[in-house]
This record gives C-alpha cells, sequence and structure tokens, in this order.
C-alpha cells in the first residue's frame, strides 16, 4: 500500500498555518518517520492521513486512489496513538482483538493472533486486566498490539514508545521493525526523537514549523544535511557549527586562528560543521584548548573543549579517559569530513577537496 501527499496545506481556526505545502511519497512496505520538534506538524500530518482533519488543499492518495475527502473507517488504516485510545471497559485481550471481533476473524486465528501479540509486547501475564489498571507504557503496548494484529496494512503510529522506560523503548523499536518487515507493513511514525528516527526509519521527513527541511534515508540526512538546521538536529552530542570568515584560501576562526584551504572560495561569512566524532584528541594536533566538560559515558566519553571561541568544541571518545576539568589538550579534525555552509546556512556544493584544510 503506498501513500503520496500532494500540496497539503493546513491552517486552524485561529489562522496559524501549521503546515505549508507537504508533498511525500510513502512506497508499499516503506517505515516513513515524520521527525521535528514539538508543534512541527507531525501529528497534524498524520491526521490529515487518517482523516480525522480536513485539509485546506492538497491530496492524500492510497494505493493510487484519492482518499482526500474519505471518511477514517473507509480508509484501511490502523493507528497507534500517544494516548492509546484503549476502550475502558474491556480486557486487554479485548482491546486487543477487538478490530478483528467486528470483521468476523475465525476463533482460532484469533486466539493465534492474540498470542502472537501478547508474546511480542510482553503484556501475556496482563491479558485479562483493564486498561485502568495498566501503567502508562502496558497501555500503550496495548495499543501497539491491537494495530500490529488488525490486517490493515498501513499502519499510523503517533509516538508509539514515548512512555516506555529506556530499554523497553529500545526493544521495541527493533520489534516493531521486524515485525513491520515480516509483515509488509507500511508505516508512518511519528517522533520527535532522533535516534529513533535514525535506527528505525527506511525514509525520514524532518519538519520545522510546518515545512520540510529534508526527506532522505537516514544516513543521508546525517551525512549530506541541506542546511545546519539539518545538521545540528541529528547527532548526539550535536555537530560544532563554528563561523568562519573566508578570504581567498583563507579561513579565520572568530579567536583569529587560520587556516589555509586547499583551493579558493568566495570571500564572506560562512559556518564549518564539524561533527563530534570527527574530532580527535592528538599530540601533533593544529589546535589547542582547555577542556570544559567531561561527561563519561561508561563506553565512551563526550567531552568539550574551550579554544576561545563562542562556543564549545564537542569531541566524542571512544574509550574512558583519565582527562580531567581544566586539563589542556590539542587536537585536530578530519578534513574531509567537515562541511561548510553559507551565512544563510545552506550547504555549499563545492567540492569536498577544497575544504581541505592545511
Ligand atoms: N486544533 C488546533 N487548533 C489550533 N492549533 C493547533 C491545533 N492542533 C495543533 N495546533 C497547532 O499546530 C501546530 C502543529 O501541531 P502538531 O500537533 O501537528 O505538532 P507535532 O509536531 O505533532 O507536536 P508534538 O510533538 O508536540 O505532538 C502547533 O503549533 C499546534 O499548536
Amino acid at each position: 500500500m503506498s501513500i503520496e501527499l500532494q500540496h497539503i496545506k493546513k491552517t486552524y481556526a485561529n489562522g496559524e498555518e501549521v503546515l505549508t505545502d507537504i508533498n511525500a511519497t510513502i512506497e508499499d512496505g516503506q517505515f516513513y518517520i515524520l521527525v521535528g520538534a514539538s508543534g512541527s506538524g507531525k501529528s497534524t500530518i498524520l491526521n490529515a492521513v487518517a482523516g480525522f482533519l480536513p485539509i485546506d488543499s492538497g491530496q492524500v492518495i492510497i494505493n493510487d486512489q484519492d482518499v482526500t475527502t474519505l471518511p477514517p473507517k473507509n480508509r484501511h488504516l490502523s493507528m497507534v496513538f500517544q494516548n492509546y485510545a484503549l476502550m475502558p471497559n474491556l480486557t486487554v485481550s479485548e482491546n486487543i482483538v477487538f478490530g478483528l471481533s467486528a470483521r468476523h476473524v475465525s476463533k482460532e486465528i484469533k486466539a493465534k493472533k492474540l498470542r502472537e501479540a501478547l508474546s511480542l509486547v510482553h503484556l501475556e501475564d496482563y491479558q485479562d486486566k483493564r486498561p485502568g489498571n495498566l501503567s502508562g507504557g502496558q497501555r500503550q503496548r496495548v495499543s501497539l498490539a491491537r494495530a500490529l494484529v488488525s490486517e490493515a496494512k498501513i499502519v499510523l503510529m503517533d509516538e508509539p514508545l514515548s512512555n516506555l522506560d529506556a530499554k523497553l523503548r529500545a526493544e521495541m523499536r527493533k520489534e516493531i521493525r521486524t515485525l513491520q518487515q515480516q509483515l509488509g507493513l507500511t508505516v508512518i511514525y511519528v517522533t520527535h526523537d532522533q535516534t529513533e528516527a535514525m535506527t528505525m526509519g527506511d525514509q525520514v521527513m524532518l519538519l520545522n514549523q510546518g515545512k520540510i527541511e529534508q526527506v532522505g534515508a537516514p544516513l543521508e540526512l546525517y551525512n549530506h544535511p541541506v542546511n545546519t538546521f539539518v545538521a545540528d538536529f541529528f547527532g548526539s552530542p550535536a555537530i560544532n557549527l563554528l563561523s568562519v570568515e573566508i578570504d581567498q584560501n583563507k579561513l579565520t576562526l572568530s579567536n583569529g586562528i587560520t587556516l589555509q584551504l586547499n583551493g579558493p572560495i568566495k570571500s564572506g561569512s560562512y559556518q564549518i560543521g564539524i561533527r563530534p566524532e570527527n574530532v580527535v584528541l592528538t599530540p601533533t594536533g593544529r589546535f589547542s584548548g582547555v577542556i570544559a566538560q567531561i561527561e563519561p559515558l561508561g563506553d565512551g566519553t563526550n567531552i568539550a573543549i574551550d579554544m576561545k571561541l563562542p562556543n564549545l568544541i564537542r569531541i566524542k571518545l571512544n574509550e574512558q579517559t583519565s582527562l580531567k576539568l581544566g586539563d589542556s589538550v590539542t587536537f585536530d579534525i578530519l578534513n574531509t569530513k567537515a562541511m561548510i555552509f553559507n551565512s544563510d546556512g545552506q550547504r555549499m556544493t563545492i567540492g569536498k577537496e577544497s575544504l581541505v584544510v592545511s
């Protein structure tokens, strides 16, 4: 089942334009993520696809059929909401198979699907409880199980893991993905969590105030962000963005340090982007500074270095460190991994070699 969104626009009654011009092609069997900060319009898009929300203009096309004006029940979708939408008077099991009961699925198939779903979401011991007696995370899992057993081939999920603890969330991420692939489901998945977007998506749409910033495979967005917004959204710790002045072959940082570029770039103000994993501590490094922050992670360490720039330089080390706050260090950047953006934050499409500095 494919989904096509064409020129979707939405302004709420209060005059707030929340979707400006949303276009998307979601292919059959794709796991498609809508990611962005709170209020960026993710849920509004999902509701427009589901049919819960009339749009001002544009089309929603499901499997080549224009469903823009069809009610939700005729769109053959299932949904997993942040707020569960469970029936309080039904047990966990009854809630999960509710949609199937309505469609007269045989008793044996229903029982088998129920068993699989309960085991998937680890709720075997809770099947006879009612939603009121479950924790938020458990309710969320019931809601997830209900969508997964339904026979709808399109599943819309709105932050379905937001109430789970970190360990269960990581586990469910993998399980949802495996199940989606096994069942060949087309999923639109809303999250504000960049890790979920990176680890789960086939395609990711990053939204910012109702506009699309970039669409692509997760690593494409990470490695080839079209602007500083996208570069900054993905990655933890965040990318280092440094304001620089370029004059022919000379690049000057705001602390006065200059570097030679490998080729001339039009003179002017730019921003250089360097991801924390592409900065390395080395005694022969071209830069020096003082350790201003240390964050031990167990399997690695995030540190930040003060080199008298407006922002600290973030570095991601893959090991534990004996360095202490205030220690002086020298470091370097992997030149070929550096990105350059113009003063408006748009990625420059100059050859990578132009950035090789010495
Ligand atoms: N019914 C409504 N009336 C007016 N404005 C609304 C309505 N629903 C949402 N909005 C506004 O539309 C914008 C987008 O909201 P939406 O819920 O789509 O964002 P979101 O990205 O899903 O956010 P979150 O992650 O917080 O759920 C927000 O600025 C919100 O305040």
